[in-house]
């Protein structure tokens, strides 16, 4: 019974200043979407606008076609079928485990029996059973948020929202957290909406990701996509480990500003300012792509495990690459681009 969302317009103001102008988002059934971007930019209240905890003031919002929120009629909260994950889990904690799993579910009139195979299934899969009849404060940070994902399942909602749900978990468990959240709802073909302002985060668990900035929606599309067509400098910015060297473009020719570096060539962009996003994958051997030459100076190397990250200093601008060993430090480093690779955006 999962639903697909659709916000339309949506406006909103606090403290006298614009946070959401004229949003637009398309959210299928089933789908997993990430608001991404930077604090402020208004990813929690267009998140708690969809939960129905603040109200917009202008703007439509449907789920499954249904309308929850226009000018002129407006669903409660508690009615839209939309679950909650925060980031401190919001747990009641004078109860345990099993009655902060139940206590909503018993407002809603359903049988003993209808509660407790919700409460088994949802234990079940959250492998929590053991833990049934602990307190909060007697659970791990990681057992207290698979207890809010448990919550929300047993009241079968038709959306689940996430707020940053592990950003107060170690970056140990962070990850296995993920991939356990993503497989459950995934399992359960429920659409989420996932909050987060950690890009990795965003590629790993989403189907498509939209990029807020300042109120708006700068990108909408699968993490394939945003990363290999980002739209602009800003979206290319966000996505980690690109470096951005601003230049000018003519015939095809990219040559980097304040620089006498050679030029490199970059199919199809268009002649004027611009930047070259540079992926620190692309880099290859100087002589794999003589056209696309690049020389700087290494500034520093990280290993990686599977290469070392340098970060090479091509006169005033700086760029990370990826190369197979650590060349010392001051050292020349020569190397080139595959041009298919070289996106110029527009500065
Ligand atoms: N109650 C409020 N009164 C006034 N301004 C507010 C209020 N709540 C949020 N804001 C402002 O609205 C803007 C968007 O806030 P919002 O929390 O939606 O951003 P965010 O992208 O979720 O950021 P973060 O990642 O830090 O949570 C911010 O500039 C914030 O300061």
């Amino acid at each position: 019974m999962t639903a697909s969302l659709h916000c339309a317009g949506i406006c909103k103001s606090l403290g006298g200043r614009a946070v959401l102008t004229d949003l637009d988002l398309k959210i299928d059934a089933g789908e997993v979407v990430s608001l991404l971007g930077a604090s402020g930019s208004g990813k929690t209240t267009l998140l708690r606008i969809i939960a129905g905890l603040v109200e917009p003031e202008k703007g439509l919002i449907t789920l499954d076609g249904r309308v929850v929120w226009s000018e002129k009629s407006i669903i409660a909260a508690e009615k839209r079928r939309i679950g909650m994950v925060f980031q401190d889990y919001a747990l009641w904690p004078h109860m345990t485990v099993a009655n902060n799993l139940t206590f909503g579910l018993r407002s809603q009139r359903l049988s003993d029996q209808d509660i407790a195979q919700r409460l088994n299934h949802a234990l079940d899969v959250t492998r929590l059973g053991p833990y049934r009849d602990r307190y909060p404060s007697e659970l791990s940070g990681g057992q207290q948020q698979r207890v809010a994902i448990a919550r929300c399942l047993a009241a079968r909602p038709a959306l689940m929202l996430f707020d940053e749900p592990l950003s107060n978990l170690d970056a140990a468990l962070r990850e296995d957290m993920r991939i356990e959240m993503m497989e459950l709802v995934r399992r359960e073909a429920i659409t989420v909406v996932y909050v987060t302002h950690d890009q990795a985060e965003a590629m790993a668990v989403s189907d498509r990701i939209a990029i807020m900035r300042a109120g708006e929606i700068v990108q909408f599309d699968t993490p394939r996509a945003i990363y290999e067509t980002p739209a602009d400098s800003f979206v290319a910015s966000f996505i980690g480990g690109f470096s951005i060297v601003r230049g000018q473009v003519r015939d095809e020719l990219f040559a980097i500003a304040d620089s006498d570096a050679e030029t490199v060539r970059t199919p199809g962009a268009r002649s004027g300012a611009g930047m070259l996003v540079i992926r620190p994958e692309d880099a290859r051997p100087a002589e794999a792509y003589p056209g696309n030459r690049l020389q700087g100076r290494v500034l520093s190397s990280a290993f990686q495990g599977r290469c070392w990250r340098l970060a090479v200093d091509l006169g005033p601008q700086r760029v990370r690459l990826d190369w197979p060993e650590a060349p010392p430090i001051g050292a020349s480093l020569a190397f080139s681009l595959p041009p298919e690779r070289c996106v110029v955006l527009t500065a």
